[in-house]
């Protein structure tokens, strides 16, 4: 409980409880740090894996036997697994729910589409009945944000608005247009209070490092310090609106925080190609060029980019330089192998 005291009459506002799937991830992580400054209890959603996932989280981790301070918890759960969502509400009780968790790789989901299909197409229509069922049975009222992605308009020229008519090219695609329209389903059949964001590319020294930002500037560094010396790229003349994702997650809780629900576009509004290569590869159906239109974004929740494209490269080779020094360390002192490439 946060509490206020100016001497006479003591208001305690009750904290908010935030529910996060994917918050072992890129935009899981930048949103749990929000959410924390803004005074909420954060539980996390996390796959139970054989190696440890939760790297990107680990500075903000705070055992909970220590609690009072340990405002972010982690469960294990799965959107696969209906049952682990429901039981999860029930005992969480959150104010709203952030559904970040996919398999995210475009590339890879033309590998594993069915996998994909179930994570992010069914595990958000799971999380929104399990989301539906709770209200019902508890009375409480929950508000649910959906990723949605950039991805979704696909082969649809840009610039890309709310307006625009998706056209999925890959089975990731798809699959968030699936979840994007479950999560319109459930806003018009149950008065559910869910939002899409339809989120462009976003990137951060956070980003996985197949991500073509993040392989990219791995690979500078590398370089620079003599770890490597080739980068394998694929089709070049791709191109995307690429912001930083620590600006995108605020755009994700303004979503939840309007009168009423509703769906946004996130973007710079700025696009650039892909254009250092070595050698080429291509993906069955490309999706050639993402540019968006956040108008209504920044008319209705006052939302605009910090970060634009110069300034996020610059924070994702300096902080990819400083870890290839490392590594440069541990290769030099024998306990790395310097062709283990990331
Ligand atoms: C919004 C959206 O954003 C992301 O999807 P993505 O745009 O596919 O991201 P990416 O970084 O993998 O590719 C960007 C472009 O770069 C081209 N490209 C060239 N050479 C390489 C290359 O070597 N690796 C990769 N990965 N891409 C390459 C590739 O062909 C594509 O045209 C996900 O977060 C997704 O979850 C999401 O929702």
């Amino acid at each position: 409980m946060a509490s206020e005291n100016n001497g006479s009459t003591a208001v305690e506002t009750p904290r908010k409880v935030a529910l996060v799937t994917g918050i072992t991830g890129q935009d899981g992580s930048y949103l749990t740090e929000l959410l924390l400054s803004k005074g909420y209890e954060v539980h996390g959603l996390i796959r139970r894996s054989s190696n440890f996932n939760t790297q990107r989280i680990n500075h903000i981790y705070i055992d909970p036997h220590n609690a009072n301070k340990a405002l972010m918890k982690l469960h294990y759960a799965d959107l696969s697994d209906a049952s682990s969502l429901r039981r999860w509400l029930d005992v969480i009780k959150p104010d709203e729910v952030y559904n970040l968790a996919a398999q995210s790789h475009v590339a890879v989901s033309f590998e594993i589409p069915d996998y994909t299909a179930d994570v992010v197409a069914t595990g958000a229509l799971r999380l929104l009945e399990a989301v539906r069922s709770h209200t019902v049975d508890s009375g409480r009222t929950v508000k649910y944000y959906q990723a949605g992605s950039s991805e979704m308009f696909g082969a649809t020229p840009p610039p890309q608005s709310e307006t625009t008519p998706f056209h999925p090219r890959s089975p990731y695609a798809a699959s968030k247009v699936a979840a994007h329209w479950y999560t319109v389903n459930y806003r018009e059949a149950y008065g559910l209070f869910a939002c899409n964001g339809i989120l462009f590319n976003h990137e951060s020294p956070r980003r996985g490092e197949n991500f073509v930002t993040r392989k990219i500037t791995r690979a500078l560094g590398r370089i620079k310090v003599g770890l490597q010396r080739k980068l394998f790229l694929g089709n070049l003349q791709a191109s995307r609106d690429w912001g930083f994702a620590g600006d995108y997650v605020e755009a994700m809780w303004l979503m939840l925080q309007q009168e009423k629900a509703d769906d946004y576009v996130v973007a710079t509004e700025e696009s650039h190609t892909v254009e250092e290569f070595l050698e080429r590869y291509f993906r069955p159906a490309e999706v050639d060029n993402l540019k968006g239109d956040a108008s209504k974004a920044k008319e209705v929740l006052g939302w605009k980019p910090k970060v634009g494209f110069e300034k996020l490269v610059k924070m994702m080779v300096d902080e990819d330089l400083e870890i290839a020094k490392r590594e440069k360390l541990l290769v030099d002192a024998g306990h790395m192998d310097a062709q283990q490439q990331p």
